[in-house]
């Protein structure tokens, strides 16, 4: 398969990134950082999460988030709406889309949303509903798809199976998280060939975390494989507080600069981004995880 002309990003640096982050952040330093990557040309933004504070506390700011938004024209600001419950605080705070997100492995959905995959599943179709009603989009995210801190190896159909639930129930996109970076250039190829027997690969995303060092191969492979958007952190922020030991996801920085090599368009300006991010990383009192930056950076 030839190599796609442009690939999209989505910024999940504001809300995957920082909600794994130890010191507090505030919305201000959160605004301050999303409107640095809109600036940078970052079309999609996921700016914050509608969960329970008492769970991810990081995101308990994310109202007042949205309603200090200076909102760019042509940018998405999403957010994640676990419920019902979350689903009517994202639509009252004004959020244009949301992203449901179950896991293909039964240990991590009792952990990371305290319910089975299929009970997930049941809770997402309100939302679903009131979505349509209310004309928001609704992406969907799986995690674990190539391996489970918990359960470890996680069979491609199973990802394929929960992927196809999300997608029959209206997720325009369904993006498959290697949520704690376990996997390689061989297995991503592997599942997104078996997930794409069900769903079209131009419905798919990757979003890889770096843990194991594998995650720009693994995009690289997903190219291979017809995929052409993934997500990605801004200086590698973050982890996911449910599997423990796991990394950022991707820098941003690092994929941006991977696909300028490949001649492929993201609309994104590597310098602005590289300021967005070393201003995060300032602020946080945290190394920035990008490799491309600190190259950069300190030339
Ligand atoms: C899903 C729940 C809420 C279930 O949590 P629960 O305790 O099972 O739910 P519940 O319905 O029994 O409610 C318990 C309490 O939470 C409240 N509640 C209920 N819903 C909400 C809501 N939406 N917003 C705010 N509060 C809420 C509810 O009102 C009640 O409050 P109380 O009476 O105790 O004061 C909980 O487990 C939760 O919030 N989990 C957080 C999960 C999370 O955010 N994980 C990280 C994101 S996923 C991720 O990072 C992976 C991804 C997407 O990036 C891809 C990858 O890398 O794999």
């Amino acid at each position: 398969m030839s190599l796609p002309q442009r690939v999209r990003l989505v910024e999940v640096g504001p809300r995957d990134g920082l909600q794994n982050e130890a010191v507090p952040v505030s919305v201000s330093d959160k605004l301050q950082l999303v409107h640095n990557l809109a600036e940078a040309g970052v079309s999609y933004i996921e700016a914050g999460s509608f969960v329970s504070p008492k769970w991810v506390p990081q995101m308990a700011g994310s109202a007042e988030l949205f309603a200090g938004l200076l909102r760019k024209p042509g940018v998405t600001y999403a957010a994640l709406a676990p419920n019902l419950r979350g689903f009517e605080d994202a639509l009252a705070a004004g959020v244009q889309e949301v992203a449901v997100f179950a896991a293909a492995s039964e240990a991590f959905s009792q952990r990371n949303i305290n319910c089975s995959i299929s009970e997930s599943l049941e809770r997402f179709l309100p939302v679903m509903e009131a979505a349509r009603l209310h004309g928001i989009t609704v992406r969907g995210y799986v995690s674990c798809v190539l391996g489970c801190p918990y359960e470890g190896t996680v069979a491609p159909t199973q990802v394929a199976a929960v992927a196809n639930e999300l997608y029959a129930m209206g997720c325009y996109e369904v993006s498959l998280g290697d949520t704690i970076g376990t996997g390689t250039p061989g297995a991503t190829r592997t599942l997104f060939d078996v997930v794409a027997g069900q769903i079209p690969r131009g419905k798919l995303a990757g979003h890889f975390h770096d843990t194991y060092g594998q995650a720009l191969a693994n995009i690289y492979a997903s190219l291979l494989e017809g995929i052409q958007v993934f997500d990605s952190s801004v200086a590698g922020l973050g982890g996911c507080p449910y599997a423990k030991g796991a990394t950022g996801n991707v820098s941003s920085e690092d994929v941006v600069y991977l696909l300028n090599g490949l001649g492929i368009e993201t609309g994104i300006d590597l310098d602005k981004l590289i300021a967005a991010g070393q201003r995060i990383s300032d602020t946080l009192g945290r190394a920035n995880g990008s490799r491309v930056a600190k190259a950069r950076l300190s030339a």
